[in-house]
């Protein structure tokens, strides 16, 4: 049990408005250590509003880590970016959540399939020691666009990153799945376990992971939603929608599944956005 402590509207509000606006909470602990609060006390305050559990709080503030950059919340009613409108149709707070309409246009998902398409093979999760392997969690096949790949891809890149605040070089490459009917992804965190032993290795360049992009390039017939069990929500599968989370390491509420496709198809291009600059490591 630790103690109750009461927080004030006015800096649930502060906390709240400084993390939307791309401040990771390394930086609003420093600023409230700046305003004379207790930095245990303030990890509480913190881990209570954003509703984390603490051990995300010290996993962040380990090492005396330079903070990260984190991305900006898209604010409803919509952002407008690259000459699109994109809705923004619903906000979760835990996990920070928005649903987001027409990121893509039908035409740019259909040449994403087609490029990827002749590329797909079973898909690869990184293991504990930072290494790609076949996951039999994941049923699906996969392939990763390498940074700016083509000018479709860079276009993308671009647009998520001005949507987001965040430099399209924080972005590992896009990844594309497909889903055939009882393929799925099960419940998983997007996060590096900093309690892995391969947790180095992996973050060694770009840092931790902060946030993801899953877009939809198809509506499957039925099935293949994306499921949020925290806070009890599936997202539908429509073409050119997508789903945006954002998360610090050990962020338990962002925990989320790719749902069994039950009949047709389910194409989807992910973006996995870190901390700082990544580059992905040369191929030994
Ligand atoms: O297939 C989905 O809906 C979720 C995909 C996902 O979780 C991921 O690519 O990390
Ligand atoms: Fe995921």
């Amino acid at each position: 049990m630790h103690p109750h402590t009461t927080i004030s509207p006015e800096l649930r509000e502060w906390i709240l408005a400084t993390t939307r606006a791309g401040h990771g909470v390394p930086e609003v602990l420093k600023l409230m250590k700046e305003h004379g609060y207790d930095p245990r006390q303030s990890r509480s305050i913190v881990a209570e509003v954003l509703k984390l559990p603490l051990a995300a709080l010290l996993a962040g503030s380990a090492k005396g880590a330079q903070p990260g950059l984190r991305t900006k919340h898209p604010e409803a009613p919509e952002v407008h970016v690259d000459g699109h409108a994109i809705g923004v149709s619903l906000s979760v707070d835990a996990p920070a959540l928005r649903i987001l309409e027409n990121v893509l246009g039908a035409q740019e998902c259909d040449e994403l399939i087609a490029l990827a398409r002749p590329r797909l093979q079973r898909a690869l999760t990184v293991d504990s020691e930072g290494r790609q392997q076949v996951d039999r969690r994941r049923t699906s096949e996969g392939m990763f666009f390498t940074l700016n790949e083509v000018p479709l891809v860079g276009r993308i890149e671009q647009r998520l990153a001005a949507l987001l605040g965040v430099p399209a070089n924080h972005g590992e490459g896009l990844q594309i799945l497909h889903y055939l009917p009882g393929q799925e992804y099960e419940p998983h965190f997007d996060w590096f376990d900093p309690e892995q032993p391969g947790y180095e290795a992996i973050t060694a360049v770009g840092g931790q992971r902060i946030a993801s992009v899953v877009m939809y390039l198809n509506t499957p017939a039925r099935g293949g939603g994306t499921a949020f069990p925290e806070p009890g929500l599936t997202i539908t599968a429509r073409r050119g929608t997508a789903v945006y989370f954002a998360y610090e390491g050990g962020d338990r509420s962002s925990l989320h599944a790719g749902l069994p496709v039950l009949e047709g198809e389910k194409w989807i291009a992910t973006k996995w956005l870190r901390e700082r600059p990544y580059k992905k490591p040369a191929k030994a």
